[in-house]
């Protein structure tokens, strides 16, 4: 099968952790006799300083003739006064509204051999399986923002929701609790926000098509406590851009770090864009310290998500857990001796999963 994928890098530690990805898919490529055809595009503060624009056309263009995209990070310090309308988190906000990407999944798992690594009590994470839902092409990241008065001194952003965008993240939100453990947490600021009780409206005029899932409410304050109190008890959450970008850099202390946390932004067709949750760590980047299991689980749920390929992001996915079982780990997560850096954690990686293909070509010669 043959695949057309766009490769952003972006910035700092993008750029580290999509080597490795484009590593590990080409490996998976060679194991399972597929064509993946890699088309790397520049975004972000690379992008700005190349040709003076964080998401060049050319980029827009390469993502649009793909079959899916893989991004790093993007952001950092050097760019920190460049104009707001050309940030490099602008390439970022701009790349996800134009592709209409309006679903990101942030999966939160606590790997058993990390509940060291966080800074929780085992107790309290050892039966977290939950997953972020969360809108990504709306609310106040994208409205209307200004500065105003005489001397500039008012700042103004806006959070603007329409039904239609509430609607359809709230519909891929059931859909998944009702392939998962059917319960839903609908998180938003309904006590103060008008957007938030047209949002709490929608969920329970949509929660009426799905009788089979338990849906709560639950303002967004209680569910950072709750968060870190009892993280068990979830199972979606769906909530809106600015929420679920906040907690689910907060839920990434269940796994031990950011760079544990993969995603995927999603449209209603197989088309995605896949990253890790975190950002470009400008204080890690360019030391082989970043922890590059994010994306290289970014990069399986783009095996699953937009190509179907099942077996192979669980062939992914099980090298990651038997390198993490070895007791190797970055050093975000590792306390131990077997602490090693971004590329050699991928070649353990890339040793697994070749290991497990040659096992499973073995045993099929046998039936
Ligand atoms: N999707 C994206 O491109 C995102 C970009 N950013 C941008 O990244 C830049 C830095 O932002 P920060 O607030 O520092 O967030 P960050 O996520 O880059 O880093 C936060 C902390 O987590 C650590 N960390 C993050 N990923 C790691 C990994 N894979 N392995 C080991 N440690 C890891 C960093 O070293 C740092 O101490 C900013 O310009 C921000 O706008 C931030 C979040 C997402
Ligand atoms: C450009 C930012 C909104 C990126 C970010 O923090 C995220 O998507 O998690
Ligand atoms: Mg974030």
């Amino acid at each position: 099968m043959k695949k057309r994928i766009a490769v952003l890098p972006g910035d700092g530690i993008g750029q580290e952790v999509m080597e490795e990805a484009v590593r590990v898919l080409k490996a998976v490529a060679d194991c399972f006799d597929h064509k993946f055809e890699f088309t790397e595009g520049l975004i972000g503060g690379a992008a700005i300083d190349a040709v003076g624009n964080p998401l060049p056309p050319e980029t827009l263009d390469i993502c649009k003739e793909s079959d899916a995209i893989l991004l790093g990070a993007v952001g950092g310090p050097k760019w920190s006064d460049v104009p707001s309308d050309i940030r490099p988190e602008k390439g970022l906000l701009g790349l996800r509204k134009e592709m209409g990407l309006f679903a990101n999944l942030r999966p939160v798992t606590a790997y058993r051999q990390l509940v060291n690594a966080s800074p929780l009590k085992r107790e309290v994470i050892e039966n977290v399986d939950l997953m972020i839902v969360r809108e990504l092409t709306g609310g106040i990241y994208f409205g209307k923002s200004e500065r105003r008065g005489e001397n500039q001194d008012i700042a103004v952003d806006t959070l603007q929701y329409d039904v239609k965008e509430i609607e359809r993240i709230v519909e891929k939100a059931f859909q998944l609790a009702r392939v998962r453990r059917k319960k839903l947490t609908s998180v938003d600021k309904a006590n103060v926000l008008e957007s938030s009780r047209m949002w709490r409206e929608i969920v329970d005029q949509i929660s009426v098509k799905y009788p089979d899932v338990e849906v709560e409410h639950m303002l967004v304050d209680s569910t950072a406590m709750k968060l870190i109190h009892h993280p068990e008890t979830f199972d979606v959450v769906v909530t809106e851009n600015m929420f679920g970008d906040i907690l689910s850099d907060e839920a990434s202390m269940i796994a031990g770090s950011l760079g544990m946390l993969p995603s995927a932004s999603l449209r209603s067709d197989s088309a995605g864009l896949y990253e890790p949750v975190h950002g470009s760590a400008p204080d890690i980047a360019g030391e082989n310290k970043a922890n590059p299991l994010a994306m290289i689980l970014s990069a399986a749920m783009m095996l699953k998500y937009s190509f179907h390929l099942e077996k192979e992001a669980h062939a992914v996915e099980s090298a990651v857990t038997e390198v993490l079982n070895q007791g190797y780990c970055t050093p975000d997560v590792g306390i131990s001796g077997k602490c090693i850096g971004t590329k050699e954690m991928i070649d353990k990686v890339m040793d697994k999963l070749n290991e497990n293909h040659a096992i499973s070509g073995i045993l099929s010669a046998y039936v």
